[in-house]
């Protein structure tokens, strides 16, 4: 089995113990990206089987999958609150700090993150590090103050593009990936908070409940103790 094969392998696993919480009439928040994407098969799996819940979506692609394989989504803008969100990660440390976005959909995904009465991160262990850190913050922001935030930002912020259009989010936003160190992250993510024009950016340090994490087929529970949201 080749590297990818088996980082594939161990997305689905983290997935299923994660889709192995999910309870009848709850209502769930669907994360984006391919590990996502495990876990609402799986989900979709046992909807069939029987199990009721409806769904809300991170992104427009997550909630195509879901209807199509037969979950029920609603429009999240008529949600207030969200049972269980199950999400991917593009970094995620012991503190259960994670770095999200390379997706896109960071802005959304917080937002249901922070709807969330748990919100759980599920990664393949090349996902894993001591401290989050080498890996670039994606920053969503407002078009009209694209330039003021590069400048903010400096040299480390590169506009994402696909191809050699830039990059847009579900919101129809920019994105600036911004590489920064990462010593301090509170420092750097109140930073951004208070930036005007910064709409969401992919620093989750308060947000995660717990993560399942699957290396080589074994998958760690990592809890946090005490969150409150
Ligand atoms: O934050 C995200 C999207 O905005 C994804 O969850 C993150 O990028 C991980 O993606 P993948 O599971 O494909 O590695």
């Amino acid at each position: 089995m080749d590297q990818q094969d088996s980082a594939d392998r161990d997305k689905a696993a983290a997935a299923a113990a994660a889709v192995a919480e999910v309870e009848d009439g709850m209502l769930v928040g669907l994360g984006t990206g391919s590990t996502a994407a495990h876990a609402i098969r799986l989900l979709a799996a046992r909807v069939a089987d029987g199990l009721r819940i409806t769904a809300v979506a991170t992104s427009h692609a997550s909630a195509e999958q879901a209807r199509a394989a037969g979950i029920r989504v609603l429009d999240f803008a008529q949600v207030a609150r969200v049972d269980l969100t199950i999400d991917g990660a593009d970094r995620i440390d012991p503190r259960l700090f994670a770095i999200k976005g390379a997706g896109g959909a960071m802005l959304r995904e917080k937002i249901v993150a922070a709807a969330s009465d748990r919100m759980v991160v599920i990664a393949d262990g090349s996902k894993y590090r001591q401290a989050i850190g080498d890996a670039s913050v994606p920053v969503e922001v407002l078009p009209f103050a694209l330039a003021s935030v590069a400048a903010r930002l400096g040299e480390g912020a590169m506009l994402r593009q696909v191809g050699r259009a830039p990059y847009h989010t579900d919101n129809g936003n920019p994105v600036l990936d911004w590489n920064v160190t990462l010593d301090d992250p509170r420092a750097v993510a109140s930073r951004l908070d208070a930036m005007p024009g910064v709409l969401g950016h992919g620093l989750f340090l308060d947000q995660v409940d717990a993560a399942y994490v699957a290396q080589d087929g074994v998958v760690t529970r990592l809890e946090q103790r005490s969150r409150s949201h």
